[in-house]
């Protein structure tokens, strides 16, 4: 028997896709403006060859998005824009910037960069600019690097940003924990809101909302399907009689050999009190009256017991099929109508009654299983 199907939601990792693309797309923006802001002050001051390669960096991050624009690959221009980036702080430890304080834009990446990847891809990328640095720092006469930076520079940059990146590291670790903690709190509250907790079936919420989407694959392509609505007979009297334990007893003996008779695709749900609802896909009222028999046969065969007392269970049920009714609200008060009927008529029955074999057509053809 299936579980009841959650409801078409937005999930966590659709969020974190959106938000890190929309991110991406910011940053790209971003950078573009600033390095040809900077690169254009720094051509007004005289630095016409960092002036140049700020705009290189500009180009390749504009060429970055257009190909994005072109072939909407969000991976790919991600990954575009962190190695173009990561080049770029390259290019800035090697070079100093405008007065040497090309390294302090480093200060911005850790946060950004654990959020856009992961934590592993994250460290793993820190750690090669950070030995980037380190070997930049340490060989100046390195034939690409043309500046120097004092011991005390050196000393302060790499340790605080050690300590930004570990710091950044513990809070991303943190946000992920609590995340994944929130959305396993989110998926058994929807599982409990759906769950009767007595009998563990679903509950009356799940049931309407699966009755509903059965009811428009019907309405689109044509797959019909029945319904059996059961009650338990006389329970009051099993309550008065023999205590209300003894009757919650009885409503899950009963939940389980729902759940062992109706197969893979059907639903059973408790539809309230001592009544339970029976969703049947691709079945007809005959195919469907036949397994609603079945169980009847089979729970007035079962000894229900609680504690050593053996409880007088039987069962009514009324039938109906989609193809009776238009809509979901007249089939439920169809079916409740034959309920009623196979009570009136004296309960542990079905209705409507088969009259005849003869009566019965191809549509009385076992269900596929
Ligand atoms: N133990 C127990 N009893 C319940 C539960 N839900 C509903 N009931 C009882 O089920 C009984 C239903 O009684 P009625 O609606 O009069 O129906 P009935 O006695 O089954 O009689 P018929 O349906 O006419 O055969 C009430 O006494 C409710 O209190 C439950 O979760 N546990």
């Amino acid at each position: 028997m299936t579980q009841a199907r959650p409801p078409a939601q937005y999930s966590a990792e659709d969020e974190d896709f959106r938000r890190s693309l929309q991110l991406t797309r910011w940053l790209a923006v971003i950078a573009l403006m600033l390095l040809l802001g900077i690169g254009t002050k720094s051509w007004l001051s005289g630095h016409g060859g960092h002036a140049v390669m700020l705009w290189t960096f500009a180009a390749l991050i504009a060429i970055n998005g257009t190909v994005y624009l072109f072939l909407k690959k969000h991976e790919l221009h991600m990954v575009g824009l962190l190695a173009i980036v990561i080049v770029l702080f390259g290019y800035l430890f090697a070079s100093g910037g405008e007065s040497n304080t090309g390294p302090l834009w480093f200060y911005a990446f850790p946060p950004l960069l654990f959020y856009l990847t992961n934590l592993r891809q994250g460290t793993i990328m820190l750690a090669t600019c950070l030995a980037m640095a380190l070997v930049i720092f340490q060989w100046p006469q390195l034939p690409f690097v043309t500046t120097e930076y004092s011991a005390d520079f050196k000393i302060r940059f790499l340790t605080s940003v050690l300590f930004e990146s570990l710091f950044c590291f513990i809070l991303e670790y943190s946000r992920l924990k609590a995340r994944s903690r929130l959305l396993e709190l989110a998926r058994s509250h929807e599982q409990a809101a759906r769950t009767d907790e007595l009998t563990g079936l679903p509950n009356r919420r799940a049931m309407h909302q699966r009755l509903l989407e059965e009811y428009s694959r019907y309405q689109r392509s044509g797959h019909h399907f029945s319904v059996a609505l059961i009650d338990l007979d006389w329970f009051k009297r099993i309550n008065d009689d023999y205590g209300h334990d003894a009757g919650d007893a009885s409503l899950k003996q009963f939940a389980d050999l729902v759940r062992d008779i109706v197969r893979q695709t059907d639903l059973g749900a408790r539809w309230g009190g001592e009544e339970f609802l029976l969703l049947l896909p691709d079945t007809s009222l005959l195919q469907a009256l036949t397994l609603a028999e079945r169980l009847r046969q089979k729970v007035a065969d079962t000894e229900f017991r609680f504690r050593d007392q053996v409880l007088p269970v039987t069962i009514s049920a009324g039938v109906s099929s989609i193809t009776q009714s238009d809509s979901v609200n007249h089939l439920l008060k169809q079916v409740d109508v034959q309920l009623y009927s196979a009570k009136e008529n004296g309960r542990n029955q079905i209705a409507p009654r088969v009259k005849s074999r003869a009566t019965t057509s191809h549509q009385d053809s076992p269900r596929p299983s």
